[in-house]
């Protein structure tokens, strides 16, 4: 077991506590709001009204509604009291936008954000990756970095996180009661691992690895006894880091528990592929075949409660396979560029009806942000037009990215229906997003701290709006150029969960 940490009374930020001691009122916001209606198409909806009642559910969604159309008519229509009524207001030029789902990410790898050097996939973990780890079981270490990771996090509009924490079970726990007190829609993973990592950061045994699992599940669930805003994830590592008794035994949990997910990696990096060729010939798990997805498949760990980080090098078989068993894959474009892992064939996945969504992979990737992830995407899937095989279509649009960022990602991590868009049933994650506007003489009018005074207006960094442009224009241009100085707000469930100051 790890070392025990007292993760009873994690350190709550003081906005977040007064929050939740008065968030729980119906809520009216008013203004634009943008969000996915199918894969290429957003829409948007101006001058429009949601409503969004005490348990943080869209009860309302009114196009061409101003707030005096809302009081005479939804309001009442609701049932409610007109003067307990929080409304927020969406300025001109800012639109609400559904929180970003971060398929995939490493809590502990963190503080190692931008340090990777020329190393590729297993260099890199054996040289700075297992030893950051490792050192996590330091319960003050953990404590400060997991709570930067959190308010990190939301601070670029990442309303829900599937996150890797380490195998030590106590700093697990600490990660998922901070996400729970700050508020983060969150799947906290203990990591299995039980060979082929060094002596100091590895499983004594699958039977050590299967009982911190259940130790960790049993704290989250007494946590979070509805797992409605975090949840335990099962997760091996990787298949080369795990023995095939303990996937298989990881398999049957996950069997045995039908409400967790399971979150493992795949097909990143060529010399990994040749590893689990050479670790798991079919005959030792009974795989129909040598491929990395058949190791899975075998195990009972290819379920479609899967998310698959990565999927880079995936033979069209294998592809097959993972539609078949309705698996999701996390696509990380930011770590496959930085690691040098590949290109991964966004298209030919979602051509195959497969659930994809994006991932930071921190700290393969290097940036905590969603947005950032969007953009690699788009610029990862040029490549792939690029690479012999390559067509035209395999190009992802604006429109497509920021679907996996948010309806997508919402499929991978098991929550669609309940998030990633704004609909009447589903939950209020959302950011409010703010662009600088240009006045006529070429100064910033809003934003820069300029133009009305209130905190969100803030600064407005790098997207500059001069005001011809169109709505998908500017939503393009925040895609590119938008980074956590244009996420004024953020809400999870209705609760507002990160504030700008600046
Ligand atoms: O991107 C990755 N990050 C990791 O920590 C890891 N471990 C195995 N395979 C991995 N891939
Ligand atoms: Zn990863």
């Amino acid at each position: 077991m790890g070392s025990r940490i007292d993760s009873e009374h994690p350190r709550v930020p003081a906005q977040a506590r007064t929050e939740a001691r008065t968030e729980a009122r119906n809520k009216l916001f008013l203004g634009s709001f943008v969000h996915s209606k199918a894969l290429d198409e957003l829409d948007y909806l101006h001058d429009a009204a949601v409503c969004v009642d005490k348990s943080g559910t869209i009860v309302a969604v009114e196009r061409d509604c101003d707030e005096a159309k809302a009081r005479e008519t939804v309001l009442p229509r609701l049932g409610w009291d007109a003067d307990d009524v929080e409304v927020v207001r969406a300025r001109e030029g800012q639109f609400f936008f559904p929180g970003f789902i971060d398929t995939h990410l490493h809590a502990s790898q963190y503080p190692n954000v931008g340090i990777f050097g020329k190393s590729t996939l297993l260099d890199w973990l054996n040289t700075y990756t297992f030893p950051l780890e490792a050192s996590l079981s330091n319960p003050a270490k953990a404590r400060q970095v997991y709570t930067r990771v959190v308010r990190k996090t939301l601070s670029h509009g990442t309303t829900c996180a599937a996150y890797y924490a380490t195998i030590d079970v106590a700093s697990t726990n600490l990660l998922a009661d901070l996400c729970l007190a700050a508020g983060q829609r969150a799947l906290v993973g203990r990591v299995c691992m039980d060979q082929l990592s060094p002596d100091y950061y590895r499983d004594a045994s699958a039977a050590v690895a299967i009982a911190d699992t259940r130790a960790s599940i049993a704290h989250i669930r007494a946590a979070d006894p509805s797992l409605s805003l975090v949840r335990p994830v099962i997760t091996p590592r990787f298949a080369p880091a795990c023995s095939v008794a303990l996937m298989r035994q990881l398999g049957a949990l996950a069997a045995e528990q039908p409400d967790l997910p399971i979150q493992t990696h795949i097909s990143e990096n060529k010399n990994e592929i040749a590893l689990v060729k050479e670790l798991f010939p079919p005959h030792t798990t009974g795989a129909a075949d040598d491929s990395y997805a058949a190791v899975y498949d075998a195990t009972g760990l290819l379920t479609e409660r899967t998310i698959l980080a990565h999927a880079v090098h995936l033979t069209d078989a294998e592809a097959a396979l993972v539609a078949e068993r309705k698996a999701k894959v996390s696509h990380c474009p930011c770590s496959n560029s930085a690691i040098t892992s590949g290109a991964a064939r966004v298209r030919r996945l979602l051509d195959r009806g497969i659930a994809c969504g994006l991932g930071t992979d921190m700290s393969g990737g290097y940036s905590p942000s969603v947005l950032e992830a969007a953009r690699h995407a788009v610029l990862v899937s040029r490549h792939v037009v690029l690479a012999p095989g390559g067509e035209e279509r395999d190009k992802l649009s604006v429109e497509e990215v920021l679907y996996l960022a948010t309806r997508g990602g919402a499929e991978v991590v098991g929550l669609e229906g309940t998030v990633g868009g704004f609909e009447v049933g589903m939950e209020w994650d959302a950011q409010l997003v703010g662009l600088g506007q240009i006045g006529e003489d070429g100064e910033v009018v809003v934003g820069e701290g300029r133009g009305g005074g209130e905190e969100e207006q803030g600064e407005s960094g790098d997207v500059d709006v001069f005001g011809w442009e169109s709505w998908p224009e500017r939503v393009a241009k925040w895609v590119y150029n938008g980074d956590d100085r244009n996420t004024k707000r953020v809400w999870v469930k209705g609760r507002l969960v990160h504030q700008r100051k600046f």
